[in-house]
């Protein structure tokens, strides 16, 4: 018996952000190993036109869980969504709400967060900072807690090259911080804002570390572990392999690349990808709580889930494969043949941009406008290359991430927990894994058919036929006006034609005395 799996028996553990990527695949991990869990709590607010039931029914249906439905088939009585704003005070927490979740909770997994690389610093502060803070208060006033894990990320300090498992300090304190968000103006803290962030690329990783400081301070009398994901990526294994569903990370960037949107990017090819699978990161998650509620270790412990030391792969493989799965399994109406390019210098990034991405959108949208239909293919190519240039700085780096308590982590194990809560990334059989990745875009993101493929390929070899003769009208219309006005030209292409008249005579008249 899973020595993990037991310990969530029986237990009452509460999950924010169980809305997000990563909460669903914990979620789902939870009921499907420890269905005799006792409840999860969800902090959830409505979203979209759905009340938090609606949302939490979504997610019980989705295909996701249909392996949970079938281990824990009650497992809608299991979970306790509770409304919740994580933007407001007291996370907008009824009382009633508010006394069960202190007095049962024994685990809170805190997963909430905006990942959004450009969200304006006070929300990004209320929800990374602020809420962090004011849910480890609630965690201080839970009398059976036995652990609280706070996810974190890889890059909250990837200012740095080489990161050790260490809270690093902020210039300034987040209380400050969070004290002068109640205050300042917008247009203040808009022009603060790349101050502070210093030389951290964005918002998010600034916020992200200023959440692990409050974790730091507020830790007093409380088990606290901190988990920093690397980029997390589709599931590797459990419950299937390949289910993604959002476009942060790569996700978008293989939609992008196999509709032929994108076929070149500023990316150092030799650099590490360091992609690390969602159920891994839930798996490492889950020991992580197991062992800081029964071995209590003295101070807070920081775990990496990172690829790149243990089993790295760079870009230039990564792309290498996403493209060699487009080749087996297209993605159904392309705007072009799927490429991928990487550069690492700016002007001919700036080349390829010009002419591989803004002018086929710009002739595409003349076409649709001659065809009477509303352009819109500059505007979302204007879109994706915005997204584009802000995920460059993470395919231009390589970090070196220590991953001593991880491996610890690991070896403190049984057998059987080693199995059942794998997150041994050097069993990550990269090439498998992509193929599945892509197929999981594929199939969960953009809801594509396989019976779909034979036309997709026919589309791309239309699509490579109409590549071939657009250059080589463009060719021929260049060549004609460079012969108009240059005489070298002209004299060039005198030259070939009579050479090529000369080779095909001495040809014909050869094969004429052989007979
Ligand atoms: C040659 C090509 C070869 C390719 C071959 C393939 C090789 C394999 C892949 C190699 C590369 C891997 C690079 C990974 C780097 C990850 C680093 C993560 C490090 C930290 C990890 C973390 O610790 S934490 C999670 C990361 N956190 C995000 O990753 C959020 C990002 N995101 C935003 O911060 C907002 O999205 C932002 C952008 C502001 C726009 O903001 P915005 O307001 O303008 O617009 P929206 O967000 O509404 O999105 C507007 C439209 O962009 C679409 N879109 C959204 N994301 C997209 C995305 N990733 N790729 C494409 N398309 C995306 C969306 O679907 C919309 O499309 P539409 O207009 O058609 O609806
Ligand atoms: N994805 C990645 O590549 C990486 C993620 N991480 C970290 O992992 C954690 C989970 O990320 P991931 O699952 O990918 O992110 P998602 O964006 O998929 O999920 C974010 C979650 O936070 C919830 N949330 C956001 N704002 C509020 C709010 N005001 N009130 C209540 N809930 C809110 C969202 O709820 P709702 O559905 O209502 O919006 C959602 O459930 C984050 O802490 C992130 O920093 C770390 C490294 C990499």
């Amino acid at each position: 018996m899973s020595m993990i799996a037991a310990f969530y028996s029986g237990k009452s553990i509460l999950i924010t952000g169980a809305t997000g990527f990563m909460g669903k695949v914990l979620m789902e991990k939870l009921f499907r190993t420890s269905p005799d869990l006792k409840v999860i709590y969800i902090l959830v607010r409505p979203k979209a036109g759905q009340t938090t039931q609606q949302r939490v029914f979504q997610i019980l249906n989705s295909k996701l869980f249909e392996k949970v439905k079938e281990i824990c088939p009650n497992v809608h009585e299991k979970i306790r969504a509770i409304y919740a704003d994580l933007n407001q005070n007291d996370f907008a927490i009824s009382k009633e709400d508010m006394q069960e979740l202190l007095s049962c909770t024994n685990i809170v997994f805190h997963c909430a967060a905006t990942v959004r690389f450009d969200d304006h610093l006070r929300h990004a502060v209320q929800l990374n900072v602020t809420a962090t803070q004011q849910l480890l208060l609630m965690a201080s006033q839970m009398p059976k807690l036995e652990a609280f894990i706070h996810i974190s990320t890889a890059f909250s300090n990837c200012n740095l090259t080489h990161i050790d498992e260490v809270i690093y300090p902020c210039s300034v304190e987040p209380k400050k911080i969070i004290d002068s968000m109640e205050w300042l103006d917008d247009a203040i803290i808009d022009e603060i804002t790349p101050k502070l962030i210093g030389d951290r690329p964005n918002i998010y990783t600034y916020t992200k570390a200023l959440g692990e400081m409050v974790v730091q301070q507020e830790s007093e009398n409380l088990n606290i572990a901190i988990i920093r994901p690397s980029i997390v990526g589709a599931t590797w294994q459990e419950p299937f392999p390949g289910w993604v569903d959002n476009l942060n990370g790569p996700s978008g960037l293989i939609i992008a690349a196999g509709k032929g949107f994108l076929r070149s990017i500023r990316a150092t090819p030799m650099a590490v990808a360091d992609l690390i699978p969602v159920d891994t990161v839930v798996n490492l998650t889950l020991a992580v709580g197991w062992y800081t509620a029964v071995h209590r270790p003295k101070s807070t412990l920081i775990y990496h889930c990172t690829s790149g030391n243990l089993n790295p792969c760079n870009w230039r493989e990564m792309g290498f494969q996403v493209l060699a799965t487009f080749e087996k399994v297209p993605f159904e109406r392309a705007f072009r043949r799927p490429n991928a390019d990487f550069t690492t210098n700016t002007i001919t990034s700036q080349y390829w941009n010009a002419v591989s991405h803004r002018a086929p959108a710009i002739i595409y949208d003349f076409y649709l406008r001659l065809t009477g239909r509303k352009p819109r293919m500059t505007k979302v190519m204007n879109r994706l290359l915005k997204t584009v240039s802000m995920l460059e700085y993470f395919v231009n780096r390589s970090w070196e991430w220590s991953t001593y308590n991880t491996e610890m982590l690991m070896s403190e194990l049984s057998p059987e927990d080693q199995r059942v809560f794998n997150f041994d990334v050097r069993q990550l059989n990269w090439l498998e894994y992509i193929e599945n990745y892509v197929l999981g875009v594929k199939k969960y993101l953009l809801k594509e058919d396989m019976a779909g493929i034979p036309e997709a390929k026919q589309h791309l070899k239309r699509l490579r036929n109409i590549h071939y003769l657009f250059n080589t009208a463009l060719l021929l219309i260049a060549w004609r006006l460079l012969i108009a006005r240059s005489q070298m030209a002209r004299n060039v292409w005198f030259f070939i034609v009579s050479f090529c008249y000369k080779f095909l005579s001495y040809f014909r008249a050869s094969s004429t005395l052989k007979v």
